[in-house]
């Protein structure tokens, strides 16, 4: 369903300025206030197709729904970054530490397989009927942005079904180009790795720029391809104007707790509740 004839990679993701065609969605468009033409595919996620010329700033990204209704599907946390990086070690970590005080449940994306979920359930990250691997075809990117009702549908049925305190939504790795749309994804992490050199956060695209938290993961790998991790620092700091990251090494369990408390600082602002 999320495969398109038409090249994603470049287009914008305002999102906020919908309301001005009235949130009817379907197939209006309309020109949002950074003069860019929206529309929407279902009613959901507005987008461009106009080119990105900028990699966009954390200041300005889209700011999280303040009209959630966290009944209907609980507070949802979206993984995103290129493929490989660790984003099915992250959901791993992160259900592990916070599977015992609170109820989650956990949707994986892959484009042919359902291999991260299957991976999750292996690993006991969390009983079997928790955890949905969906395939998204060709545009993992259209899955979390444009076309979120694939990820959507499992998300509530999982919140309703076990009246799920968290969400976890794993996208299925992409290029620099991806990031959630805040129609899914309450808080948003996007996580590169040190293998592809230090000069991946200085590269910019929407999810370094504009996730709520950048995580730079394998760092142990650092000496190995003679990357620089104060470089990667700088630039980061740089292309998020001081927004949060975080160096981690996911797999040995560095970094987590510093993650989770991200996500849960977030959880309470949003829900209102106190982390117990
Ligand atoms: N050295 C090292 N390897 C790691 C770390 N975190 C994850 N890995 C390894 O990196 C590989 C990819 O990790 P995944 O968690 O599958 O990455 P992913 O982003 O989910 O991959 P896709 O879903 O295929 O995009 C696996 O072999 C992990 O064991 C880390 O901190 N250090």
């Amino acid at each position: 369903m999320a495969s398109h004839d038409h090249d994603h990679h470049h287009h914008d993701h305002e999102e906020g300025h919908k309301k001005q065609d009235g949130g009817s969605g379907g197939d209006t468009s309309w020109v949002g206030p950074d003069g860019r033409v929206y529309h929407s595919h279902d009613g959901l996620a507005p987008h461009s197709h106009e080119p990105i010329y900028s990699p966009g700033y954390f200041s300005r990204r889209a700011p999280p729904l303040n009209d959630r209704n966290f009944s209907e599907r609980a507070f949802t946390v979206g993984i995103g970054g290129p493929v490989g990086t660790g984003k099915t070690a992250l959901m791993l970590a992160l259900c592990r530490v916070l599977r015992d005080k609170y109820s989650l449940a956990a949707v994986t994306n892959d484009i042919f397989t359902k291999e991260d979920g299957e991976f999750l359930v292996k690993h006991g990250a969390l009983p079997e009927e928790r955890i949905r691997a969906v395939e998204t075809g060709g545009c993992p990117h259209a899955a979390i942005r444009e076309d979120i009702s694939i990820n959507l549908g499992p998300l509530e049925e999982l919140s309703n079904m076990f009246k799920t305190d968290l969400l976890l939504c794993e996208s299925g790795g992409d290029n620099l180009a991806a990031n959630f749309s805040r129609e899914l994804a309450d808080y948003i992490i996007y996580i590169i790795d040190v293998s592809a050199g230090d000069k991946i956060p200085r590269k910019g695209g929407p999810g370094i720029t504009q996730a709520d938290l950048l995580v730079i993961n394998k760092t142990d790998l650092a000496a190995a391809v003679g990357a620089d991790l104060s470089v990667m620092e700088r630039d980061a700091l740089r292309m998020r104007d001081g927004g949060p990251f975080v160096f981690a090494q996911v797999k040995h369990g560095l970094g987590v707790e510093e993650i989770v408390n991200h996500v849960m600082n977030s959880w309470e602002q949003a829900t209102g509740n106190k982390r117990h």
